[in-house]
């Protein structure tokens, strides 16, 4: 390693530290409905990616809506480069947004669906058209500019609505699902080349997702959102490294628990101990991998007791080449293995197993 403070000297200042004030995003939203309250406080700065990231009616339509100036906040601010936008209709808002379904108008060519985005800011109608065609040409849709929407394709149709929100140079960018009407062929294209515009955009750009690729390859940061709270946030592989609910681990394919340390030995909460290779104490999460389990019908000989579980097959799936089982019992977890394994082991639902896995692949981390 080269001397740090010198190498820390040369480096840009962090975003936050802008020379104008508090720029990028501040906002605490707070939106209440009959049986569902939504509560999050985020923060990013210009540049920054941000996803929402959580299950079904978890409430991240409802925080972008709320951006945007559509949904009305209960309570809360919302700060944007240091101006206060609670009050400020949709209209007024420097932000950008793209609908799930695009919300193209279908009667107007992509030029034009472009240049409505300036236009609706006051921009003269020639200006607005010849901002379009600058952007249509960045985007790589130059030779579409006078196809109606109905003749884009699935990825064409979302780089049109991406220009009309970034036409109008907004300071914040919504996305809501920028990827769920896509196939997953062109997906991954259109992905790849969201993340370079996503990249290039010096504002703030949230999006909303319930893919956690989508996430994680769009996003420099997570907000993972759960009945309307937010559960855990941080980078995309600190998420992946370290997740605090069953949730984000099932989403990230982890086995997760909770318990109390005492040396290498955590006490479950509500199960038996699981041995690791850190030494902590007070309450931990530990988790690991499906593929770090071994399974075994007839109680391994000569096994040590660590670590090694009496379970039943709750149910088995298919991914890939993989056979994912879920199983209950004294721990239960998830275990990864390859078909003929499964086939060998005669798994099936209700079949009894001995599940174990090795101390040096479990990760124990503080709760
Ligand atoms: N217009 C509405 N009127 C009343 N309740 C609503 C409305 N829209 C959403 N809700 C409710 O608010 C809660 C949050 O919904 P929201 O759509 O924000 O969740 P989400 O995380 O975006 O879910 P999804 O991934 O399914 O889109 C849910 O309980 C939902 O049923």
């Amino acid at each position: 390693m080269t001397n740090s403070a010198e190498s820390a000297r040369n480096l840009p200042a962090p975003p936050t530290a802008h020379p104008h004030g508090p720029g990028g995003l501040h906002a605490r939203l707070v939106v209440d409905r009959p049986g569902f309250r939504l509560d999050v406080t985020l923060a990013a700065a210009p540049g920054e990616v941000l996803a929402l990231l959580g299950p079904n009616g978890a409430g991240k339509t409802t925080a972008l809506r709320a951006l945007a100036g559509l949904t009305p906040l209960t309570d809360g601010h919302l700060r944007l480069d240091g101006a206060s936008l609670e009050h400020t209709p949709p209209e007024s808002r420097p932000v950008g947004v793209v609908f799930q379904d695009y919300l193209l108008f279908p009667h107007l060519s992509a030029l034009d669906n472009v240049a409505f985005g300036p236009r609706c800011r006051g921009a003269g109608k020639a200006e607005a058209r010849a901002l379009a065609a600058a952007w249509l040409e960045r985007m790589g849709l130059a030779p579409q500019a006078d196809t109606k929407p109905r003749r884009l394709s699935g990825g064409q149709a979302q780089r049109v609505a991406l220009a009309r929100a970034l036409a109008t140079r907004p300071r914040l960018l919504l996305l809501d699902e920028p990827l769920a009407a896509l196939d997953a062929r062109t997906r991954l294209e259109v992905r790849a080349r969201l993340r370079r515009h996503l990249a290039e955009f010096e504002a703030v750009s949230v999006l909303v997702t319930h893919d956690p690729l989508d996430a994680m390859v769009l996003a420099d940061r997570l907000v993972v959102v759960e009945r309307g709270r937010v559960v855990q946030e941080g980078t995309p592989a600190d998420i992946a490294r370290r997740p605090r609910t069953d949730y984000i681990a099932r989403l990230v394919g982890l086995n997760l628990y909770r318990g109390l340390a005492a040396g290498h030995t955590v006490r479950l909460d509500d199960g038996p101990a699981i041995t690791t290779t850190e030494e902590l104490s007070g309450p931990v999460f530990v988790a690991f991998p499906p593929s770090a389990v071994t399974l075994f019908r007839n109680r391994p000989a000569g096994a040590s007791a660590r670590n090694l579980w009496r379970c039943e097959v709750a149910g088995l799936q298919t991914h890939g080449d993989q056979i994912r089982a879920d199983l209950t019992g004294e721990l239960p977890l998830a275990a990864d293995l390859t078909t003929l394994a499964a086939a060998e082991l005669d798994l099936r639902p209700g079949a009894p197993v001995w599940a174990t896995v090795k101390a040096t692949q479990t990760h124990a981390y503080p709760a």
